[in-house]
């Protein structure tokens, strides 16, 4: 089927857009890949210092003719989906080993669990932290020794600052590789039930352990379709993982082999061979439209508006709202995996996954099979799907049909017509709304304010019952200028609890919520923020606010609502503890939430 009319019109608009900044990147670039082999221009000193402790391959990498592949790492003990990476090095190793290539690993990055730190200070340091990674990656990969990469991250920032380093190390070919989902749990709505049983009092703590640890209950990535996941199928239809390699379980053999495999392909790819595969070439606007399509069809995090603007300016590409809110119109929602439905992550995977979804979207032309991928030309490579062989794999055609239409369905046949996204806008801003999870009797509210500065007294006042009517919930000073912009979902409990028992309630604020977050009806990046003096900050208690996620509207009914003076909020209980005293240069150099509040590009 032809291009979609729309996908094309938008592609079209954003290759406009980007037209001076994406020709500046390619020059660079290019510029970088003509100087040639990079250890060509260390001296010999530098090289030795390269080499001194890599026993049994200093003298291939002396040699300087066999690929040297970089490995960035995000590895560490606290994330359940970054533990596997444990051992990647070594299996990688072994592979470019048997390919007549050495491996190093160039550095690590830091990589913070939104789990382990939600509804905690150390929150406010989780949306720095893409930039944090990004920066780390750039120093790893500034020893300039590697004439390929392979970067090693899965979850929430994990990846999108993984991406800003690759594309401005986009000289030289990327494959990232993923370490799989934890097999299936407690049913992560049953989980949250037991949350909201714990909010109300019905249970003690106890026995909310005893849930939470059934839910989150080994190595992998969390199996809800939250941002890590939404990351998992970004790499994917954008082209930088193998084909199918996302939601392998970890420790199986297929999940080895293919690492294995993504550190082969990745000696095949650099410039001393015939397929040269630099990433900034892969990351270009039509990747970034195959992502958005991609974000929309499966219902993704609202975490993605955020970083894929900054991830896609990093490679030259400029993405706007609007651009997403054009794709969403186009784009229907394939998939129900929660929070928009009741399947995890696994039972998306086994109900045909990302192979179907991929070869579905390019039959009904909503994706752009023309583009460079790690694996080769044209997605369609992507609707094959990894087979163990006695040597490692082999690709077989992946499903031509979903195995499950109540978690996974045609373009054609979709449980809704348009994507999961909806941007809100009016008097108090420009905010955005993921719909898929937000039952449509819940989308638009009117109703009067109750104005707070901290997610605590929601909680405060929820346990004191002071919500007894319908209630636009306001939490502002919460963007990325007041306090890094937190993620509020722990109060997606109680907000939920006023919402079962008959209460219409809707979030309003210039934080954001976790991926993870779902049927209470969300306004969230509202910009410009309240800290920089945006339209929140003249909002009081009991004004009327109309949030609207049909017509995609936010705004409030109060005529001298424009010659309000702006309330100035006391932040400096954020400026420090948990390291908070260290991020003030990201604070103040944090763009728009629109732009992706991103503090280094
Ligand atoms: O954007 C996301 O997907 C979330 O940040 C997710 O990574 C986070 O860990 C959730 O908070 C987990 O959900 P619970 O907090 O409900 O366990
Ligand atoms: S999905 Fe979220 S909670 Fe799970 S490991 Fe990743 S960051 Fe942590």
């Amino acid at each position: 089927m032809p291009l979609n009319a729309q996908i094309d019109a938008v592609t079209k608009r954003i290759i406009e857009r980007s037209r001076p900044t994406r020709s500046a990147y390619l020059e660079k670039i290019g510029q970088a890949a003509e100087d040639g082999p990079v250890r060509a221009h260390l001296s010999c000193g530098n090289q030795a210092h390269a080499y001194a402790a890599m026993e049994g391959e200093k003298a291939r990498l002396a040699e300087g003719r066999a690929p040297n592949i970089g490995i960035v790492t995000a590895y560490n003990d606290m994330l359940s989906a970054h533990k596997p990476y444990e051992n990647f090095p070594e299996l990688i190793r072994e592979a470019t080993r048997d390919s007549g290539a050495t491996a190093q690993v160039a550095g690590g990055v830091p990589a913070m669990c939104d789990g382990v730190t939600q509804g905690q200070p150390g929150m406010e340091l989780s949306l720095f932290s893409r930039d944090v990674i990004a920066l780390a990656a750039g120093v790893a990969m500034s020893h300039n020794c590697f004439d390929s990469s392979l970067y090693l991250g899965v979850c929430d920032k994990i990846v999108p600052g993984l991406i800003i380093a690759a594309a401005t190390f986009g000289h030289i070919p990327a494959v990232f590789v993923p370490a799989g989902p934890m097999t299936s749990g407690l049913p992560n709505d049953e989980k949250s039930k037991v949350r909201q049983q714990f909010a109300t009092g019905e249970i003690g703590r106890e026995k909310l352990m005893e849930a939470e640890m059934a839910s989150y209950h080994g190595p992998g990535t969390c199996t809800f379709y939250g941002t890590a996941n939404t990351n998992q199928m970004l790499m994917e239809v954008m082209g930088l993982h193998l084909p199918g390699a996302s939601f392998v379980n970890p420790h199986t053999p297929l999940r080895d082999a293919l690492t294995k495999a993504a550190a082969k392909r990745a000696t095949e790819i650099t410039a001393l061979g015939n397929d040269f595969r630099p990433a900034g070439r892969i990351l270009d606007e039509k990747a970034y439209v195959n992502g958005i399509v991609g974000l929309m069809a499966t219902g993704g995090s609202t975490n993605l508006v955020l970083h894929l603007p900054a991830m896609a300016r990093a490679s030259g590409v400029i993405l706007d709202l609007e651009d997403f809110e054009a794709i969403s119109s186009a784009v229907p929602l394939m998939a129900k995996v929660y929070p928009n439905g009741m399947a995890d992550v696994n039972h998306f995977h086994a109900a045909g996954g990302l192979q179907y979804m991929i070869r579905d979207l390019l039959e009904q032309g909503l994706l752009h099979d023309d583009v460079a991928t790690v694996a080769g030309d044209g997605l369609s490579l992507y609707t094959k799907e990894p087979v163990l062989t006695e040597d490692g794999i082999s690709f077989r055609e992946g499903p031509t049909q979903t195995l499950n239409d109540r978690i996974l369905r045609s373009a054609a046949d979709p449980f809704q017509k348009s994507g999961g996204l909806k941007q809100l806008a009016g008097n108090l801003g420009r905010g955005v709304m993921k719909v898929s999870a937000v039952a449509p009797e819940r989308r638009v509210i009117e109703a009067k304010a109750r104005i707070f500065h901290d997610q605590k007294d929601v909680k405060t006042a929820f346990q004191n019952g002071e919500f007894t009517e319908d209630t636009v919930v306001v939490v502002r000073f919460q963007g990325p200028r007041a306090n890094g912009m937190p993620e509020l979902h722990s109060l997606t409990p109680t907000l939920s609890v006023l919402q079962d028992r008959g209460l219409k309630v809707a979030l309003v604020t210039d934080g954001r919520m976790s991926g993870a977050s779902g049927k209470v009806p969300a306004c969230i990046h509202v910009s410009p923020e309240a800290a920089i003096g945006g339209p929140l900050s003249r909002l009081r208690d009991g004004d009327l606010v109309r949030v609207d996620a049909e017509a995609g509207i936010l705004t409030v009914l109060a005529d001298d609502f424009e010659t309000r003076e702006p309330v100035v909020a006391d932040l400096s209980a954020n400026k420090s503890g948990i390291g908070r005293e260290m991020f003030e240069v990201f604070r103040q150099n944090a763009c728009l939430a629109a732009d992706g509040a991103c503090t280094i590009l």
